[in-house]
């Protein structure tokens, strides 16, 4: 069946709406809108079921005139697409033609030493090639060689012994390149033996090679002694190779296990003019850890997706793809499993659509891996009825601790903002909505016909939730060796964003231009810590994408109440603190700050100063910079909270490096949560 010649109006919800809150207005509002979007056949189709388009009104004129155009625009473009004409997007996919080009590409990458480049080339060409076709085990076998060159050895290791198990490989001549590789390896992580082992393995392999001029054998036999040698004076000067050294964070001194935040620390209080929240149950010093959860969902953004694990998020380069879709990666058969069981089953026929449609935003795939996980978790059923029940009792989250104990509430008890969303914002909601319901039907995805209401209602309140509680986890590019280009794109001040994320602590944190606590991925898991100093009974905020170190009031403002509905009533906002780069510079050797107390003699002494230039330094000019230093940051910005009045330049500069500071030690922190 079509796309386009579904009957979607019969999901959505008109129950929601009033007929007169369809205003003229808001029809050319529409009209705008969906010129440009495929909803609009959907908000085309529900307007005339329900007789709600005045006919010969201007706006019927103009929304006749954008369906003829959009239709033939959808009709040439689903063609296009070949997979939205049917639907059928479970079929192959796969396509080992295509595959080959990405290959060439990478390739082509991997002569001018862009070995990042030619890694994300190879691993696309992987995803998608048939799984163990000759075009599948050349991709993995030319990763390894980008990784190796990457320094990642570990990885390459993997990926070499992946191939050695191919059948398909179809350069069995060259087997005694990977055996090299495999040995080069092991030299640079100084297992000498174990490299000396897999040398003599490649230099049988190399004479039984047939397909090769004597020259040629020659001369790969006077490499392989060389690395030989190299490997026998190592073994005698046991020279130890340093490991990179992680720290780690763990979350076993919770009080409640099952809890993300520190319950210690902080607790849920509601708010007139706020709603939910965090406040602190005692004083928090900055840099305390208030919470450590993985999302409850998350969906990448940009081209992470072939860098990263789907279901962990964490770096996997050299993932391994699900063996039907193309768009998808895990770190190994354990990630994929947990995937399939969790939402992959279902989603793996719809992400072509999703995916492959430019016009479907990120949440709404956030919002349909919610609804997946909680129907394959709990079964349709008792989903359901729990929606019901929901909508029908009006859950009190700061009553109740229901929030992190049970994986319902903890993703549906989030805010929407329902009642603060226009008309047309709604409404084009649970088109949205309506869509994914057709989606999963055609996809047979079993919904039985009673529940289809309750599915269409869950479905608005997740595209709702995860469209105000989303963000953006940022991962440091760099974690794959000195040969990265990357580093170039972060010079500008942006992070580099890996997944548009929903965490259920984090969610309940409200906004403040001059934001309090800050969050930062380790590996998949987000943990959110103190910024700045929190006295007992205040309100933890983080920043909603503005804040007054980056944007003026009237662009904060603007962003907040378009975004979020409401205007801030920060100190920053209400005081009209002046921009941080227009904050005049302190002197603090000098002595001649704006204190507190002018009659308390105050000044950081010449040690505490250097060591904070220092660190500016490296941070701004080298990226590199050690985890312990955060610490001493956290301290020092302890000294300044206590003596110096807001806002003073050298206190938001000391915030602006620790953020700096946690985004760059990121790959030496390991984050684990029992
Ligand atoms: C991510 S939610 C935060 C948790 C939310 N307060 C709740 O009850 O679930 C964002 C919403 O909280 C409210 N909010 C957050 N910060 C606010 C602020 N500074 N002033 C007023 N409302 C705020 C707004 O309704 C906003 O759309």
């Amino acid at each position: 069946m079509a796309y386009y010649n579904m009957p979607i109006a019969e999901y959505v919800y008109p129950n929601h709406f009033k007929e007169m809150d369809f205003t003229q207005d808001v029809y050319l509002e529409f009209t705008n809108k969906i010129n440009t979007k495929d909803q609009f056949i959907y908000v085309y189709g529900l307007l005339q079921q329900h007789d709600w388009l005045p006919k010969k009104s201007d706006c019927f004129i103009k929304l006749s005139q954008a369906h003829r155009r959009w239709r033939k625009h959808l009709k040439k473009k689903l063609q296009k697409l070949g997979v939205f004409i049917n639907m059928d997007c479970s079929s192959a996919n796969k396509n080992n033609d295509i595959s080959d080009l990405y290959r060439l590409r990478g390739n082509d990458e991997f002569k001018i030493k862009n070995y990042e480049e030619s890694l994300k080339c190879y691993t696309r060409g992987m995803m998608l090639a048939e799984i163990d076709s000759p075009s599948f085990a050349l991709c993995v076998a030319n990763s390894s060689a980008a990784l190796y060159y990457l320094e990642e050895y570990e990885r390459c290791l993997k990926c070499i012994d992946r191939v050695l198990t191919f059948k398909n490989y179809p350069l069995s001549n060259k087997i005694f390149m990977l055996l090299e590789r495999k040995g080069n390896c092991y030299r640079h992580m100084n297992h000498q033996t174990l490299a000396l082992k897999m040398f003599s393995n490649c230099l049988l392999q190399l004479n039984s090679t047939s397909q090769m001029s004597l020259a040629e054998k020659e001369k790969t036999k006077l490499r392989i002694s060389n690395y030989i040698k190299m490997c026998e004076e190592t073994k005698v000067n046991k020279v130890n190779i340093n490991h990179k050294e992680t720290k780690i964070i763990s979350f076993s001194g919770r009080e409640n296990k099952k809890n993300s935040i520190q319950t210690k620390f902080v607790e849920i209080k509601y708010s007139k003019e706020m709603g939910k929240g965090l406040f602190a149950l005692n004083y928090i010093k900055p840099g305390e850890i208030l919470i450590i959860e993985k999302p409850i969902a998350g969906v990448f953004k940009n081209d992470a997706w072939a860098l990263n694990c789907n279901y962990c998020f964490k770096r996997c380069l050299s993932g391994i793809p699900c063996s039907t879709c193309v768009q998808v990666l895990y770190c190994d058969e354990i990630c994929l499993q947990k995937a399939f069981k969790s939402y992959h089953d279902i989603e793996c026929s719809l992400v072509c659509p999703l995916k492959g449609d430019p016009t479907i935003e990120p949440t709404y795939d956030l919002a349909l891996r919610c609804f997946i996980q909680l129907t394959n978790t709990m079964g349709i059923d008792r989903f359901c009825s729990m929606v019901r029940e929901y909508t029908a009792s009006k859950f009190i989250i700061a009553e109740s601790d229901a929030f992190f104990r049970d994986m319902f509430y903890s993703v549906y008890a989030l805010d929407g903002n329902e009642t603060k969303r226009t008309t047309s914002n709604f409404f084009f909601m649970h088109c949205t909505a309506s869509m994914m319901v057709s989606l999963l039907l055609l996809n047979e995805y079993n919904i039985p016909h009673e529940l289809i209401g309750d599915v269409g209602v869950s479905l608005v309140h997740l595209l709702c939730i995860t469209n105000l509680n989303s963000y953006a986890s940022v991962e440091l590019p760099k974690y794959i060796g000195e040969h990265s280009n990357v580093v170039e794109f972060d010079k500008s001040g942006t992070f580099n964003t890996v997944a548009l994320i929903l965490c259920s602590a984090y969610s309940l944190i409200n906004h403040s231009c001059n934001p309090n606590v800050i969050v930062q991925t380790y590996g998949g898991i987000e943990v959110t810590r103190a910024l700045q100093p929190i006295s007992k009974g205040s309100q933890l905020f983080t920043d909603y994408g503005v804040n007054f170190m980056s944007h003026n009031k009237v662009e904060r403002n603007k962003h907040l109440l378009d975004q979020y509905k409401f205007s801030c009533q920060c100190l920053a906002c209400m005081d009209d603190w002046p921009m941080y780069t227009s904050l005049e510079h302190d002197d603090l050797s000098l002595n001649n700050l704006t204190l507190y107390d002018a009659d308390k003699p105050f000044g950081i002494p010449s040690t505490t100063l250097k060591k904070f230039n220092e660190i500016v330094y490296l941070l701004l000019t080298k990226h590199k910079i050690n985890v312990d230093y955060l610490e001493f940051l956290f301290s020092f910005l302890d000294v300044l909270d206590s003596n110096l009045k807001k806002p003073c330049f050298t206190y938001y500069k000391c915030i602006q490096i620790i953020q700096r500071c946690l985004y760059y030690t990121s790959d030496q922190i390991h984050c684990v949560i029992e």
